[in-house]
């Protein structure tokens, strides 16, 4: 946050759609309609008069006549109307409540709303009732809301304008609202700037009035440099995703605030370097490529979301260097990738591509030749990860022979037998299936040699990475015989968009099933990932955790009621030795703190009280070897 506070301006703020989410009389309309049939009916009228109303379609006196004839409440929905309301606190008004304790007298809530419910909410947030500037009902002697006070300038055309000249307010006034009346006090002369507020609503006849758009509160305390409950807006965080991630992520990640752009397919080298520049948060799936180049590019990039498995297509340790944070989503898509290759087993050991091929081309092949049923055979899995631990599972379940082959030491499930090399499995395997992750030490793990090992007619399925197999050596082994099918998910090019044709050696093979890298690509797994990755990254953001971060130390954070500083530095000795003079010479008290290293980079997280002066959050900054710094609150 910008450090100099300027002297706090008087604020003019709306009620309806601006301090909370909703509008009052809608709200109201639906809670004395609670049993009604014609409950829907009616609160859509009243809904469609209040927007003409604020839009500045119908005159405010007679959008707010209309409104309260069509309304059948009493005096006893009041209460059950400012409980709904309290809940209904605009987001960020909500979590800037300390800013209107810290500033009474300054803020004045005018609007056309009704003094009964504004009163109790904005009392909530230390704003006495003479600077609640509204409304009031009428009532009859059973207590129905009969009308409005019609004394009242609140509740003429024009009114807030009038309102706001006897208030006679000297020195700056801004105000904030979503509706044309709030505009109009600004073009009356009465008002130094007009806020249009756009976190509930977006009038679009509004927003072109307006001297400042503000997707937040937070925003206007950050233009303004004022105090603030967040360290920076958060509807400042860029995100960009590309590669089509299930809908649901974006719905998330604007949710919470971030301006989120969507490329559809996936962007080369050159053209991310162009678009990555001012993005905080980027989001991609296995094709796009993200390297030393592009990371060089990215001025603002805090984090990565990969919205798949496997993350070789990001230089991690370059992304460590730039302190950039990169999540995955695990094992959101496991079952789907197992799914897979189960099924791909049992159609290629009963030649169904060739079949089906033929039956296509209109002819009708009816042999058992080459056919198997797959109990009893064995299958052997090469990388016993998430994946190929589960499958093993699941292929026991069939009647298979589960033998496995990890280079680092797993845990046997159900009956599977560990082998100790490679070549032990591939010499007795009838299937061999690949599960292995995409590091560089993989390239080419299976070529000529490897499938001159597997015996004579057995089966291959590559459903990992592309360049862990040698497809030239692949597609010999298959046209010779040695092989009698294989399926094959992943390739080491892979077309960028669908538009692009698909080129492989692989092609027009007889029962060699091909798929375009959709192992993973179903409803549930996209949908999982969708919102697995999202929620990793606003963790990151907001709390400092990176638990389950493929490349930052894992540090799991508890919550704390103070300031939370983050500190990401070049592993060298003695910074967290500065980090802590430094507070120490600025006399701040640490209520909490969590370093974590790894071969390149230190990662520190301080809670410290909150008092301390700006100049201490420079001196933070300068310590050398520093790679970057935040106050996350
Ligand atoms: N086709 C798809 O759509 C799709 C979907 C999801 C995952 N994947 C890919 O599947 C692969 C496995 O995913 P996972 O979630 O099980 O990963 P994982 O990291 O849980 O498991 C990989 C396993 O392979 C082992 N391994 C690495 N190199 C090896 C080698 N040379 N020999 C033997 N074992 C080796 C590792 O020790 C680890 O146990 C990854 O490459 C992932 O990218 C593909
Ligand atoms: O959806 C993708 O692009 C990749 C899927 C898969 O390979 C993964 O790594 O999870």
């Amino acid at each position: 946050m910008p450090d100099q506070p300027t002297p706090l301006p008087y604020l003019i703020i709306d009620f309806d759609s601006t301090f909370t989410q909703v509008e009052g009389l809608d709200e109201l309309a639906d809670i004395a309609l609670e049993n009604s049939p014609e409950r829907e009916k009616i609160v859509g009228q009243i809904r469609a008069l209040t927007d003409r109303g604020m839009s500045g379609e119908l005159g405010f006196a007679e959008s707010l006549k209309q409104r309260l004839a069509l309304l059948p409440a009493r005096r006893e929905h009041l209460p059950l109307l400012v409980e709904r309301l309290q809940g209904k606190v605009s987001e960020s008004i909500r979590r800037n409540r300390s800013f209107f304790e810290q500033f009474p007298g300054r803020v004045y809530i005018v609007s056309s709303g009704f003094r009964e419910f504004i009163e109790p909410v904005v009392g909530e947030f230390g704003i006495a009732p003479e600077f609640v500037l509204a409304n009031t009902f009428t009532f009859d002697k059973d207590d129905h809301i009969t009308g409005f006070d019609p004394d009242n300038v609140l509740s003429r055309d024009g009114g807030k304008i009038e309102q706001l000249r006897r208030l006679h307010l000297t020195g700056p006034v801004y105000v904030l609202g979503d509706g044309y009346t709030d505009y109009q006090m600004r073009e009356a002369g009465l008002a130094d700037r007009f806020y249009a507020f756009t976190e509930n609503v977006a009038r679009p006849a509004v927003v072109a009035q307006a001297d400042k758009v503000l997707p937040s509160f937070d925003e206007f305390l950050y233009q303004n440099k004022l105090p603030m409950s967040l360290s920076y807006p958060k509807n400042r965080i860029k995100v960009l995703l590309l590669e089509n991630p299930d809908p649901r992520a974006a719905e998330l990640l604007r949710q919470e605030g971030y301006q989120v752009e969507l490329v559809p397919g996936g962007l080369d080298e050159d053209e991310l370097v162009e678009r990555i520049e001012g993005v905080s948060l980027l989001g991609i799936r296995s094709k796009t490529q993200v390297t030393a180049r592009v990371l060089e590019a990215a001025n603002r990039l805090i984090g990565i979301g990969a919205f798949c498995i496997g993350t070789n297509q990001i230089d991690l340790t370059e992304c460590l260097k730039k302190g950039v944070a990169v999540f995955n989503a695990p094992f959101s898509n496991t079952r789907s990738v197992v799914e897979l290759a189960l099924g791909e087993i049992l159609l290629l050991a009963r030649r169904v591509p060739e079949k089906n091929a033929l039956m296509h081309a209109g002819k009708w092949d009816k042999s058992a030749g080459g056919a198997f049923e797959v109990r009893g055979k064995k299958l052997g899995i090469v990388g016993y990860g998430n994946i190929g631990s589960q499958l093993s599972v699941v292929a026991e379940a069939i009647g298979l022979q589960v033998f496995y082959f990890d280079i680092a030491e797993k845990l046997q499930l159900g009956n599977a037998t560990r082998c100790r090399t490679l070549a032990e499995l591939l010499a007795q395997a009838d299937i061999v299936t690949l599960h292995v992750d995409g590091r560089p030490e993989n390239t080419n793990l299976f070529g000529a040699e490897e499938f001159a090992r597997m015996k004579p007619g057995a089966l291959f399925l590559n459903n990992a990475r592309g360049p862990v197999v040698d497809v030239p050596a692949l597609a010999a082994a298959l046209r010779s015989g040695h092989l009698d099918g294989a399926a094959v998910d992943v390739f080491p090019y892979e077309p960028k968009t669908n538009d692009e044709p698909f080129e492989s050696e692989l092609r027009g093979l007889p029962n060699v099933l091909l798929t375009p890298h959709i192992g993973g690509s179903t409803a549930e797994a996209q949908r999982n990932i969708a919102e697995f990755v999202p929620e990793r990254l606003m963790q990151y953001i907001n709390t400092g955790n990176t638990q389950q971060s493929v490349n930052f130390p894992n540090i799991q954070l508890p919550e704390q009621a103070a300031h939370r500083l983050m500190h990401i530095h070049h592993n060298v000795p003695g910074v967290l030795a500065q980090i802590n003079q430094v507070l120490a010479a600025h006399s701040v008290n640490i209520l909490g703190q969590y370093l974590k290293t790894n071969e390149h980079i230190g990662y520190v997280i301080t809670d410290v009280d909150k008092q301390y002066e700006p100049a201490l959050i420079e001196k933070l900054r300068e310590i050398e070897h520093t790679i970057k710094f935040r106050v996350l609150y």
